[in-house]
């Protein structure tokens, strides 16, 4: 199933505390942003690359792109203030295609069997996400208090990538953006039209590098799936 892939890497990195592009950061010796580039430019069902990024960044990450062959980014779009608007200037730019999948660039532990998953799914049903089952209780609070435990049995991590069938993605963005609603992912844009949108059960490794912690672990991940390739 072929599909197109939209990777916001227009963010601030804030809660990494780098002082630069999170995305920048080395994983055994390679910029995080490579490590989930090359996930998709190895992958024969992937027909296409969009790289939301910031404009100061662009000339760096097209040296990045020249230095590792990463052939398959069609458009390196200009990022927006909110994850959203990233997502939503690369939809602008996509031709009509059947599948798109929208996915962190800071989540580089992906593979290809979730995504072929994901992108079957969405062919099938229209929209389809990543998610793992929660594994904490959870538990709403309010001014330090708890308000309420919520039932674990129902809950899942959302994570991405999230796949959609372009007509579906596309109306969603155009929606949000006309009357300003901000989601934290793109399924919510979906969900508010309407659509059903289902979960595909994806892996605790598929990290995304959000804070310090998470680079130890990734280094851990990247240790771990080397061993099994011997
Ligand atoms: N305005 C934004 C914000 C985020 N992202 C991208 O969306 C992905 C997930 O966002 P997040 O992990 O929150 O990255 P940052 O926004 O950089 O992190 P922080 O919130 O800590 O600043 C990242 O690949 C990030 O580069 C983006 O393209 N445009
Ligand atoms: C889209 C996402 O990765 C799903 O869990 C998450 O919502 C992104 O949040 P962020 O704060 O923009 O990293």
């Amino acid at each position: 199933m072929q599909y197109e892939v939209v990777l916001p890497a227009a963010g601030s990195g804030k809660r990494m505390g780098a002082g630069q592009n999170k995305l920048f950061l080395l994983l055994a010796n390679k910029p995080i942003l490579i490590h989930t580039l090359e996930v998709f430019q190895h992958d024969e069902n992937c027909s296409g690359i969009w790289l939301a990024v910031k404009p100061e960044e662009r000339e760096y990450i097209q040296h990045l792109l020249d230095k590792y062959s990463i052939t398959k980014v069609k458009g390196l779009p200009d990022g927006g203030e909110e994850r959203q608007h990233s997502v939503h200037s690369c939809i602008k730019e996509m031709e009509q295609v059947d599948i798109v999948l929208v996915h962190d660039a800071a989540r580089p532990f992906i593979t290809h069997d979730i995504i072929a998953k994901l992108t079957y799914t969405a062919k099938e049903k229209g929209a389809a996400i990543a998610g793992v089952r929660a594994k904490d209780t959870m538990k709403k609070v309010k001014d330090g208090i708890i308000i309420e435990t919520v039932d674990r049995d129902s809950l899942w991590m959302i994570q991405t990538p999230q796949a959609f069938r372009f007509d579906i993605i596309a109306e969603a963005e155009d929606v949000a953006e006309k009357v300003g609603f901000l989601g934290t992912d793109e399924a919510m844009l979906v969900e508010r039209l309407g659509h059903t949108v289902h979960i595909v059960e994806a892996s605790y490794e598929n990290l995304k590098m959000t804070t310090k912690e998470d680079l130890v672990l990734g280094e851990a991940i990247l240790r771990k799936r080397e061993s099994e390739l011997f």
